[in-house]
């Protein structure tokens, strides 16, 4: 375990046992040079407590990377609560959790994830001010669509076989969910002929009314001629097997972790196809969250949202001048703001 949380970089980690509601949780900071750190809670089911402690982990360094991209004042972090195996109680659980987190005094401000509701974060809101995505803070997912599409305007702009305009331009869209569906309103305003994929009947049928969108079946999505393929449903989308289907220029969505591993970036560069870093892509829900908790204007989210594009822009040109994967010019981007003075000195 001390050997995982080195090769991460971890500043620290916190467990918590609470006997009276059987919470069971751990709080995993990963780095917070740049402020605090943020990240949501996950409450699922673990098999064990080291799988519960390696998610934190890896989750809360996934953050940090984000964040920093992101140009925001926070650091990474990630919570995980343990889900009981018996009968619980729901509000007790989450007022401990929210009392674990106000123990740390703003370290660690925590959001919705996996397994957790909006009304989950205002059990915790009546224990700590260290929380955001409560009901008076709204839905990040129009964010993060709102910072896929400036993404996608770079991606045509750095790709260079395509021109800068949406006009025309074919992407094909997996997942019309929160983003998926945010997305492609946005894309259609701005010209761009959609096909689309769900496994939601219902959200295909809307996408065709409303945009004009072309349906094909879940397993041709990746596989269907188009410019940019755009995956908002699943992670792990980008594997050996796929990356040698795709038809298209380049790849932006928001799904989170769309590589199964980092080598599927490489293998995307191989094969000239741009690829849009899904964590800095994908950072405009976070940044709508961070932007809430500071109370910052509209018009800050706004900026901040668009400069994901901009961003974008400059690692795809890092990419043009070092000849090297996108995903590892992104993760390098963030360790040198991360890890900067640190690195220099191991280097020197
Ligand atoms: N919501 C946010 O603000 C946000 C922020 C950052 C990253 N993300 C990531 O973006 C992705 C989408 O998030 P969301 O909030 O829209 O989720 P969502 O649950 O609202 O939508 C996901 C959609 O994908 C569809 N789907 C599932 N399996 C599919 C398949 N095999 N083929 C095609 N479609 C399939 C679902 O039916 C659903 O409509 C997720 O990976 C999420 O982690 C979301």
């Amino acid at each position: 375990m001390f050997r995982q949380i080195a090769e991460a970089r971890m500043n620290d980690i916190h467990i918590k046992h609470d006997e009276h509601s059987g919470l069971k949780s751990i709080i995993a900071i990963h780095n917070t040079r740049r402020g605090p750190s943020l990240g949501g809670c996950r409450f699922i089911p673990y098999p064990s407590f080291d799988d519960a402690v390696t998610d934190a982990i890896r989750l809360a360094q996934g953050m940090s990377y984000k964040a920093a991209l992101a140009g925001l004042d926070l650091g990474g972090g990630k919570s995980v609560i343990m889900m009981p195996e018996g009968d619980y109680d729901r509000t007790e659980l989450f007022s401990a959790f929210g009392r674990f987190v106000e123990e740390l005094g703003g370290r660690y401000i925590t959001a919705m994830d996996s397994g957790t509701r909006v009304s989950d974060m205002d059990v915790i809101a009546s224990q700590t001010r260290h929380v955001t995505c409560t009901s008076s803070s709204g839905n990040p997912a129009p964010s993060t669509a709102k910072g896929v599409y400036y993404g996608i305007l770079s991606t045509l702009k750095a790709h260079k076989e395509f021109g800068s305009s949406l006009k025309g331009m074919t992407i094909a869209v997996q997942g019309l969910g929160n983003v998926g569906y945010a997305l492609c309103q946005l894309l259609h305003r701005g010209g761009a002929k959609l096909i689309v994929s769900d496994i939601d009947e219902a959200r295909i049928e809307q996408c065709i009314r409303e945009f004009g969108a072309k349906a094909v079946s879940p397993e041709a999505i990746h596989s269907t001629p188009c410019d940019i393929f755009s995956p908002c449903g699943l992670g792990g989308i980008l594997n050996e097997e796929t990356i040698d289907q795709l038809q298209c220029g380049a790849v932006a969505g928001s799904a989170n972790n769309q590589l199964l591993t980092p080598e599927c970036g490489e293998q995307l560069f191989k094969r000239d196809i741009l690829y849009a870093p899904d964590y800095l892509i994908n950072a405009g829900g976070l940044i709508f969250v961070a932007m809430a908790y500071s109370r910052k204007s509209h018009h800050e989210l706004n900026l901040r949202i668009k400069s994901i594009g901009e961003t974008l822009l400059q690692i795809f040109r890092r990419q043009q001048q070092q000849q090297e994967p996108v995903n590892r010019i992104a993760d390098q981007m963030a360790e040198a703001m991360l890890f900067g003075d640190e690195l220099r000195q191991l280097s020197a």
